[in-house]
């Protein structure tokens, strides 16, 4: 009987239904239930049994892959597929599938949710008042301001459909041309990366991470924005170079950065990082823009539906 592995503990939450769909399809399902991550090395043993695996944020390497001879298809538990290497996957024909659109109204909410927060210094305000001090910082609107969206996509346009709820002005870039009819129904401006750096209020980022999109923002880039800028990353750690964000933070070259991802997840304890979660006008969340209710739902049938038609 084949297996299939199932890590994401989104998954065990919402997926009674849909395991038993694979388990009719004839697959012995071993999913993650335990409520925390899979210890790396018991990953690396199940992996090697499977024909299918649905994984969230583990890594499928090569390393790992070569070792896996029965797999036949790996489904993301959502977008992101960077933690899997796709060349080996190829090379072995091994299927990878994702599922395209499920958590794109989380992440895009979670983005706006993070200009609201700078904006208004929502985070620091409310831990000042916690911690028994009433101060009152005027932050600024949204309302009629720029947003630069540099990707496109699912979750890029979503940010665009609330932008302009807002009443935000939206610019756009993406790496591929994106058709007049889609810009008119998003009343967004295409534009180059530099124009949305230099003259966009809040920058949003909804790119994948690629050799191409690696430190697509680091020093040189944060120079370049206003010295009121809010950059929010809910995209991928590495995106946006990190020991920038400090600089520039330190330097008062922007207004605020919110991100909800990192390189390193959880972050290094370094010290130039404590010192960067320390200010006021940084937000770092856990990787936590996918998860809605609404959101993990859509994936677990999705991932189930895609991991179905592959081992057809
Ligand atoms: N924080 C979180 O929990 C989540 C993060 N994500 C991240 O968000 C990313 C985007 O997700 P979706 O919008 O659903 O994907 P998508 O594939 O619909 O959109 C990505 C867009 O980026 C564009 N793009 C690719 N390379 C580019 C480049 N070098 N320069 C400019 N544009 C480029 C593509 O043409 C595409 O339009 C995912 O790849 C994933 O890394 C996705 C879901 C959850
Ligand atoms: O879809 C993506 O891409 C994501 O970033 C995932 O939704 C996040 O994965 P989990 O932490 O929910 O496994």
């Amino acid at each position: 009987m084949g297996k299939i592995l199932i890590t994401p503990r989104g998954y065990a939450k919402y997926g009674e239904e849909y395991k038993k769909q694979l388990e009719a399809a004839g697959y012995e399902v071993d999913w993650n239930d335990t409520g925390k991550p899979v210890p790396r090395e018991v990953f690396v043993e199940k992996a090697k049994e499977a024909e299918g695996i649905i994984v969230g944020v583990d890594s499928c390497n090569r390393e790992l892959l070569l070792q896996c001879k029965n797999l036949k298809s790996i489904v993301k538990f959502g977008i992101g597929v960077d933690n899997i290497d796709l060349p080996t996957c190829e090379e072995m024909g091994i299927k990878v599938g994702r599922c395209v659109g499920t958590n794109s109204n989380a992440v895009a909410e979670l983005t706006v949710g993070m200009m609201f927060a700078c904006a208004r210094d929502l985070v620091s305000n409310a831990m000042d008042v916690k911690n028994h001090e009433w101060v009152k910082p005027t932050g600024f609107e949204l309302y009629g301001k720029k947003v630069g969206i540099i990707g496109f996509g699912n979750i890029g346009k979503h940010v665009a459909r609330m932008a302009n709820g807002i009443g935000m002005q939206v610019y756009c870039y993406d790496a591929f041309p994106v058709k007049q009819e889609v810009l008119d129904e998003y009343h967004a401006t295409f534009t180059t990366v530099e124009d949305i750096l230099k003259n966009c209020d809040f920058i949003s980022l909804h790119v994948p991470l690629t050799e191409e999109t690696k430190d697509m923002i680091s020093t040189e880039e944060f120079k370049m924005m206003k010295k009121t800028a809010v950059l929010v990353n809910a995209a991928r750690g590495g995106i946006v170079n990190e020991h920038a964000i400090y600089e520039a933070l330190k330097n008062g070259e922007v207004k605020a950065v919110a991100s909800d991802v990192w390189t390193t997840e959880p972050p290094k304890d370094e010290d130039w990082i404590q010192e960067l979660l320390a200010m006021k006008n940084f937000i770092l969340t856990a990787h936590i823009a996918s998860r809605s209710q609404e959101a993990e739902i859509n994936t677990v049938k999705r991932s189930t539906e895609v991991m179905l038609d592959n081992l057809m």
